[in-house]
């Protein structure tokens, strides 16, 4: 039983057009927590007719939305924040419930979620424009900044908050409306987020979340003309997928999709601070992030000693519920999850891989895994090249700092990257080598609000947070002012 200090904040109906609805079928789905399986709420399951209503509100809502003052959106947006950060113990109970990351972790991402809301508030008054010198003597050249429209958005189970947060904040401070339609796993926590909203004084379709079959609502985003720019957070196949759906209507998108992380261990590293980092990029939200780290590429002559501490370090990571007092580790998503772990530590000892801690379904059941570390990985496994997405920390042995560089290249990928090196010479060798969009030196975690988060290659379009974030959300106008010579 999830008990809330304002148990208002548990939604069963969907807030479009500024009000709080069920499904017009009166269809819904349920939404289990997976730490046992229990039913948490029954929420209606929304089609392609909500979905068209959801956007016509926030179509009628953008005349008057832009033209509100930068200052009057940035007090709304810092409205919502305050109440994110008041409401932020209830908010972490409902995404431990249904999301399973350890409490400690859930209120970590209520904070993270809300920087971006209180980060946008700011940036909304500066959206600046250019004046640029014109080819002859009577014309100026003015560009100005304008919001794109309305904008969509698809997030993902594993940060039910902050994936949210990451794009509604920059849509809405640069006066876009937007849509949500959060993962079917975990929509409390993005309903709670419209409570909050409501609260906070948004006029209404400005901010909706509609819950209900991707199936019946992705069509109705991605096919639509209201629609001007989605924005999707999960794997690459179904980004791949919205990306082909939306061109017809020429959306602009933002797409981050999945990574396959490698992190490198330099013979020249600090090891303890390497595996502290480590943990924090592996077994973080059990290892269920676009930016954990998926491969550890260690140098031969530090491998063993990395390989040691790592080792005893995982071992006392401690699995559980995650509302139980010093649990590290909750449970995996959903068996599907567990079955794709599995599957690529039977792939790995087949390949001639040795297990040095974990390896196995936890004893608890259900959905929990071990934490776990392989040793002697090699470039012919699966986990070389597929996003493992669970505890699972690979360890592949290298000699030079060339081959570390292809080693880690070696992948269609290209989003997060880590390496632990001393010699400044090799930190900007190593660096500017990675084909990443983004590389920690020396840090085992790298996402905050004032950084730009995104990927190159096939881990996607765009970049979420930092100044840059709400570029995405606003279309260039050219003014050519000619006849100036009098
Ligand atoms: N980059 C990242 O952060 C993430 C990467 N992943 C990777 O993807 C793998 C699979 O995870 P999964 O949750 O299935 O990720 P998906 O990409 O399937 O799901 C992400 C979101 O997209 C929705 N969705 C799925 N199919 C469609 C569609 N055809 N049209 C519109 N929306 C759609 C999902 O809805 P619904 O919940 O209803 O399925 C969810 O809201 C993971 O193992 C991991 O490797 C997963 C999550 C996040
Ligand atoms: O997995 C993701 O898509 C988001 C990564 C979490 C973070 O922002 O660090």
């Amino acid at each position: 039983m999830l008990t809330l200090k304002d148990p208002s904040l548990l939604k069963t109906r969907c807030y479009l057009e500024g009000r709080w609805q069920g499904a017009d079928s009166g269809r819904a789905f349920a939404v289990a927590n997976p730490a046992d399986g229990s039913t948490l709420a029954e929420l209606p399951a929304l089609g392609a007719a909500e979905t068209r209503r959801a956007l016509a509100a926030a179509e009628a809502a953008f005349p008057a939305w832009k033209r509100k003052s930068a200052k009057e959106r940035a007090q709304i947006l810092r409205r919502w924040f305050d109440l994110v950060m008041a409401n932020q113990d209830d908010l972490a109970r409902i995404l431990t419930a249904e999301q399973g990351k350890p409490l400690a972790e859930a209120k970590g991402e209520i904070a993270y979620g809300a920087a971006y809301i209180e980060w946008y508030a700011e940036e909304a008054k500066r959206v600046y424009g250019d004046t640029i010198p014109g080819p002859s003597a009577d014309r100026r050249i003015l560009v100005i900044k304008q919001p794109i429209g309305v904008a969509a958005a698809i997030t993902p189970w594993n940060f039910p908050n902050a994936m949210i947060l990451r794009k509604a904040a920059p849509a809405l401070a640069a006066g876009c409306p937007i849509v949500v339609r959060p993962a079917s796993q975990t929509p409390l926590s993005a309903l709670a987020l419209a409570e909050l909203a409501e609260r906070a004084g948004f006029p209404p379709g400005v901010f909706s979340v509609i819950t209900g079959p991707s199936g019946e609502i992705g069509p109705a985003l991605t096919g639509s003309d209201i629609v001007k720019k989605l924005s999707f957070t999960g794997s690459t196949e179904v980004g791949r997928a919205l990306i082909a759906a939306c061109a017809a209507t020429v959306k602009k998108l933002s797409m981050e999709l999945g990574g396959n992380a490698p992190f490198i261990v330099f013979d020249d590293a600090d090891l303890d601070a390497a595996v502290d980092g480590a943990l924090i990029s592996k077994y973080r939200n059990s290892g269920q992030t676009c930016v954990c780290a998926n491969r550890f590429y260690v140098q031969d002559g530090v491998y063993d000693a990395f390989a040691e501490k790592f080792t005893a370090a995982v071992s006392r990571l401690k699995v559980g519920d995650g509302t139980a007092p010093d649990v590290t580790q909750g449970p995996l998503i959903d068996m599907n999850a567990v079955t794709k772990v599995e599957e690529h530590i039977a792939d790995a000892l087949a390949h001639g891989a040795k297990i040095l801690t974990g390896g196995a379904r936890h004893a608890l059941g259900g959905q929990f895994f071990e934490p776990t570390v392989i040793a002697d990985a090699t470039a012919d496994m699966k986990m070389a090249r597929e996003e493992t997405f669970g505890p699972v920390a690979p360890l592949f042995r290298f000699k030079t700092e060339k081959e570390a560089i292809a080693l880690a290249n070696d992948t269609e990928f290209g989003l997060a990257s880590y390496f632990y090196a001393r010699d400044v010479g090799r930190i900007f060798r190593v660096a500017e080598g990675l084909e990443y969009g983004m590389v920690a030196v020396n840090a085992g975690i790298l996402s905050n609000e004032a950084a730009p988060f995104g990927g190159v290659k096939q881990s996607g379009l765009g970049r979420e947070g930092s100044k840059y974030g709400i570029d995405d959300y606003l279309e260039i106008k050219y003014l050519c002012l000619a006849g100036l010579d009098g």
